[in-house]
């Protein structure tokens, strides 16, 4: 077995996963993911963005290949390992909210703190703060059916900050948004997770959405097809501004 390098907090070598059914999933793919990076997967429909992410969080073992999280073997964990450490270290996007439709608004953004073992106080202050800087706050004591779509995606956009994840897995987060939306839900997400050093890796099919990220790798059929470095920029954010102004 290879030793990842030091500076990867995630390090994946040739992976491949097949689905139950017999479809293709990921056919070797490898990279390396470093500390505070943001990295966008890239790709059309169908080649492996989210089956990439789902392995990568532990979510779906591979069939082959490894991935190391801080230089600790993630694919040979068993299940109740692997759901550990989603729930502590990891954060996750899905492309359509998903909350729990018995717990208010706060309760939801504050529930994986809580699962970790922080205070109820303590949770909700927290949860409180990335609710306001998601433009939710307003709504903490409301069910997630009062609201609209786009503001339940802002809710779990704060749920999958609010406890201080490693990694934050973000697949195609802005999906439910509209158009108008997006720049700004995006730039929070990105300057949170530069202020707060997590890891970001995002899934997307949106050339806006990937100019955000620091690096770019793209997937054709499972596979990896090639990597965009972004030039580095002074001002991290003016980058990103400028991108989504475009
Ligand atoms: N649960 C599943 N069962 C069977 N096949 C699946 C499943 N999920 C994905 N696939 C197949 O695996 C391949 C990769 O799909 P995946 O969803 O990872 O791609 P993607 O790039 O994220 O696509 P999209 O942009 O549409 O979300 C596709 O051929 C897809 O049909």
């Amino acid at each position: 077995m290879e030793a990842p390098p030091d500076n990867d907090v995630l390090w994946a070598r040739s992976l491949h996963f097949t689905h139950r059914d017999g479809s293709p999933g990921l056919a070797g793919v490898s990279l390396g993911v470093r500390v505070g990076e943001i990295l966008a997967v890239a790709g059309p429909r169908g080649s492996g963005k989210t089956t990439l992410l789902r392995c990568l969080s532990g979510l779906l073992r591979v069939q082959q290949g490894e991935i190391w999280f801080n230089s600790a073997p993630v694919h040979t964990l068993g299940p109740m390992a692997r759901e550990r450490l989603r729930r502590e270290r990891f954060g996750w996007i899905d492309p359509a909210p998903a909350l729990v439709p018995e717990l208010n608004v706060w309760e939801n953004a504050a529930l994986p703190m809580m699962l970790r073992g922080t205070g109820r106080r303590r949770a909700k202050v927290a949860a409180l703060e990335w609710l306001e800087r998601l433009d939710v706050g307003e709504h903490a004591r409301r069910r997630p059916h009062q609201l609209r779509q786009a503001e339940r995606q802002r809710v779990a956009i704060a749920r999958a900050l609010a406890h201080g994840p490693t990694i934050l897995f973000a697949d195609e987060p802005t999906a439910p948004l509209h158009r108008a939306d997006r720049a700004h839900v995006l730039r929070t997400l990105t300057t949170a997770a530069r202020s707060h050093g997590i890891t970001v890796v995002l899934a997307t099919h949106d050339a806006e959405t990937a100019a955000l990220a620091d690096r770019t790798v793209s997937l054709l059929d499972g596979r990896r097809v090639r990597t965009v470095h972004l030039p580095e920029a002074p001002e991290t954010e003016g980058r990103a501004a400028c991108s989504l102004s475009a």
